[in-house]
């Protein structure tokens, strides 16, 4: 242990200045602080505020958090205040509700039928938006903000699915994009909220000052979304008509065919907690592959000699001559896949997990935990362990996911790669997610180059999803072929 970087304990504040000190940056310095102490450490906020925390990234205690004895580690009803947006939604319950919730939404998500849909929704978005759009940027010139990109893209690819409409973000005249702002005030305001005393943010919020001011317009900005959506669908149902064909076209038909949903604020709920997991997480994960890949141009050789047999038996043609890789088409890609995992092992899109504790515990590293304690699981930690993932922790090396003739994905269990969740509540768009990207990064490599332009301050955004303070600038460059 180095107690060195342990936060210093100061009279009646404890550890809460270090805390505070650090909101900016807080990823590094909880890798910074669990390298120095084994993996776990305990911290606690001034007295009256009950801020207890244990800090973690063992994966021992992770399985017993999230598999052995997950009923006593449940979200907790402060986390169900702090994004109240979502309340009633499957991201804020736990227990019974969470499990009845969760095979509805299981279930809409594993139809064949659906997945076809999104698949194909993908796929075109990629061929009649994204890449006229890349081709654009390269023969003008022109550098961008790929993470603006991906967020309108993503936000495109998460609503039509679920609306059966597109509110085309993503087009030539970039329209405003209030809604995906909006999401992401969410998520700022929530990791400030989640590191604060509870009756901190609740006086601010009842004050309706700062950061809950922002909040409380963000929530007014998507709720007029999902209204002006829905509104809109309801156009789409009458003109396209409600025969058999169509009928559970879109996710919300599920819903709102089904007497257990039958309540507007719940909905509502759904349809923005939806919309921050299908978009935020895929968005963000998109543009730190395109951020790693332009610092390891080696890994986009070896990307592109494994796209290089579909992307012969394929007639180059369309505009400009590019080459689209169908869903179906990369599944079976290896190498892809491990680019993905090795870039969300040091990127995951949700860096920092919230537990509470609802019973006296012991950990398997050997502490004690406490019933209202609160545990903070650092997925961004997690992948920068040495003792985790070896000397190599921090370089950026696919290889490590293939078996030794690399034919094949080695098996890491979810409690070491977390990017996913682990145990009864995994993610549940992780096919999905993966296909996304796979279709996204295969076309994108195949008919262009990144660049990503010198001189950027690459830092991460302090918010409960991992995106860039900055953006990512890039330029593209056609390729010949
Ligand atoms: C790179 C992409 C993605 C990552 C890294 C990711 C990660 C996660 C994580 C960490 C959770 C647990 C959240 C929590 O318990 O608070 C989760 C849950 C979930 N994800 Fe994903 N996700 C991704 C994409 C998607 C997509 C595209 C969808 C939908 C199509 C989706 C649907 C869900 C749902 C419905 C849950 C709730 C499961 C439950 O609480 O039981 N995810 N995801």
């Amino acid at each position: 242990n180095n107690p060195a970087v342990i936060p210093t304990n100061w009279p009646i504040l404890h550890m809460f200045p270090s805390f505070v000190a650090n909101l900016h940056n807080l990823q590094d310095y909880f890798t910074l602080v669990l390298a120095g102490s084994g993996h776990n450490f305990r911290a606690h906020g001034p007295p009256g505020t009950g801020m207890r925390f244990f800090v973690t990234c063992d994966p021992a205690n992770i399985r017993h958090i999230f598999t052995t004895n997950y009923t006593n580690f449940p979200k907790g009803a402060e986390f169900a205040a702090i994004f109240d947006i979502m309340g009633g939604s499957i991201f804020t319950i736990d227990g019974e509700p969470a499990r009845r919730q969760r095979a509805k939404i299981k279930g809409v998500l594993s139809s064949p039928r659906l997945v076809a849909r999104m698949e194909a929704c993908c796929r075109n978005k990629v061929e009649n938006s994204l890449l006229p759009l890349f081709a654009h940027m390269a023969s003008t010139d022109t550098s961008f903000n790929m993470q603006e990109l991906m967020s309108r893209f993503m936000f495109d690819m998460a609503a039509t699915p679920l609306f059966d409409v597109d509110p085309g973000l993503l087009s030539w005249d970039m329209p405003p994009m209030d809604a995906a702002v909006a999401m992401d005030t969410v998520m700022e305001v929530a990791l400030f909220q989640v590191m604060m005393p509870a009756s901190c943010w609740r006086l601010i919020r009842w004050l309706n000052m700062g950061p809950e001011r922002k909040l409380k317009a963000a929530h007014t900005v998507l709720c007029a979304f999902v209204m002006e959506m829905m509104d809109r669908r309801k156009v789409n149902t009458c003109r396209v008509g409600n025969d058999e064909e169509q009928e559970g076209i879109d996710i919300l038909s599920s819903f709102l065919n089904d007497p257990n949903y039958d309540d507007d604020d719940l909905l509502c709920a759904m349809i923005i907690s939806y919309m921050l997991a299908a978009r935020d997480t895929v968005g963000a994960t998109l543009t730190w592959i395109f951020y790693n890949l332009a610092q390891h141009p080696k890994v986009v050789s070896i990307i592109r000699k494994e796209l290089s047999p579909i992307a012969s038996r394929k007639v180059a043609d369309g505009v400009d001559s590019m080459v689209i890789f169908e869903p179906n088409e990369t599944k079976s890609l290896v190498y892809l896949r491990a680019v993905l995992y090795e870039t969300l092992r040091l990127h995951p899109a949700a860096p920092l997990k919230r537990k509470v504790v609802a019973a006296d515990d012991i950990m398997p590293s050997g502490r004690e935990v406490h019933a209202g304690d609160t545990i903070f699981i650092s997925l961004h930690s997690m992948g920068r362990m040495e003792g985790i993932w070896g000397k190599d922790c921090l370089n950026y090396n696919p290889d490590r996911w293939l078996s030794e003739d690399g034919n094949k994905l080695r098996y890491v269990p979810s409690h070491k790669f977390l990017a996913f969740n682990s145990g009864p509540r995994m993610c549940l768009g992780k096919d999905i997610a993966v296909m996304q990207m796979k279709t996204v990064i295969a076309s994108t490599l195949w008919n262009f180059d990144v660049e990503v332009m010198e001189g950027q301050s690459i830092q991460a955004k302090p918010s409960c999803i991992l995106e860039m303070k900055n953006g990512l600038m890039v330029k593209l460059k056609k390729r010949e072929m």
